[in-house]
């Protein structure tokens, strides 16, 4: 059973380990579970997270993704599978992935993973070692990049099926809980290289910030994505309820009930309807289509996506007090200037 178990005690002698196991008891409080899967990389984070769940609990299974990227890839999952095994996880899968596809080799890497991870984790909540830091870096950039609540709200401790129990617990806590463990973590190189946002964000842009306001920046920085968490969790509700209002006969949508929200329910409501028709809206489409709901004048349909075929576009088009989601030629969304 993986619920937290108190009765265990916690090392006085290892403060940075018991900091960890406590974070993951309360998550397994919050969230009990029969068994939970680990997702491992064998960096410091998962890595404490680890110790930390097989320490709380006595299901724990781990999971090893090997991206097979670099050079020596199976070492570095062989020796995460081994840490897992000496801490006592139940199973441990190390699982080799091909790394394909579009849109940069890290998003690819991370969509395998996921992949990975869910086709490996046989029902159980996965388990992954994103920290405060993280948090904090999402935040940082998210707010510098003007997204909106759902970027700049962080990651959510559970998203079914992913639990993050250590978004409360310094990255440096994790490091020192390895330290104790007597664990040399994975180094990956990527968090040395200064190519990517991410890290420059982390080694300059967080530490001039903490000096010019004094300390604490990253927990305020998780903080606010905490609170966020709670306003963007109101909005979804009732986005979901304002849908389901709106919703007539064929998957129509009732312009009068959507143009009785307020903009923010009514664009999340317009999203995730577009989501389900496999649309992709940028914040520009998303504003053409929340415009033929309450800026109507006529306009033709607006593109939200890629037809099933070359030359075909998915459109929404406004009928009659009512928006359609279709798929038309591409020309005719030119003829009607969307
Ligand atoms: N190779 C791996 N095998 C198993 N789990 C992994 C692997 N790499 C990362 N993880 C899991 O994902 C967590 C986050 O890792 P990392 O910060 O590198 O990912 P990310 O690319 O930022 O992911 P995300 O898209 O979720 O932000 C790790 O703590 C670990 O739990």
């Amino acid at each position: 059973m993986a619920s937290p178990s108190t009765d265990r005690p916690l090392l006085p002698e290892a403060p940075a380990i018991h900091e960890v196991r406590l974070a993951v008891r309360a998550w397994l409080g919050a969230h009990p579970a029969d068994a939970v899967t680990v997702a491992l990389s064998g960096g410091a984070d998962s890595a404490a997270l680890t110790a930390a769940a097989v320490a709380e609990t006595d299901a724990v299974h781990a999971v090893v993704v090997d991206h097979r990227l670099q050079s020596g890839s199976e070492v570095v999952a062989a020796r995460a599978a081994e840490f897992a095994r000496a801490r006592g996880c139940a199973t441990v899968t190390v699982v080799g992935v091909d790394v394909t596809g579009g849109g940069g080799i890290e998003a690819a890497a991370r969509a395998a993973r996921y992949r990975a991870l869910d086709e490996n984790r046989d029902d159980r909540p996965v388990l992954l070692g994103h920290t405060l830091d993280d948090q904090a870096e999402t935040v940082l950039l998210g707010l510098g990049r003007g997204s909106g609540l759902r970027s700049i709200r962080g990651m959510a401790p559970f998203d079914p099926p992913w639990g993050r129990p250590l978004l409360g617990v310094r990255r440096d806590t994790t490091r020192r809980a390895c330290d104790e463990l007597g664990y040399r973590p994975y180094e990956d190189p990527h968090n040395a290289d200064d190519r990517f946002t991410r890290v420059r964000l982390r080694r300059e842009v967080l530490p001039l910030l903490e000096d010019v306001l004094g300390g604490g920046v990253a927990e305020a920085l998780a903080r606010t994505a905490g609170q966020l968490q709670d306003d963007g969790h109101a909005l979804d509700v009732w986005a979901r309820d304002l849908l389901a209002t709106a919703r007539r006969e064929d998957d129509l949508l009732d312009t009068d009930a959507l143009a009785a929200a307020p903009a923010a329910v009514r664009r999340r409501a317009l999203r995730s309807w577009l989501i389900d028709h496999t649309a992709t809206p940028n914040e520009t489409m998303l504003r053409a289509v929340d415009d033929l709901v309450v800026a109507w004048r006529g306009q033709g349909p607006v593109a939200v996506g890629r037809g099933p075929r070359t030359g075909t576009r998915l459109v929404v088009s406004r009928r009659r007090g009512t928006l359609a989601v279709e798929y038309v030629d591409r020309a005719k969304v030119r003829a009607t200037g969307s």
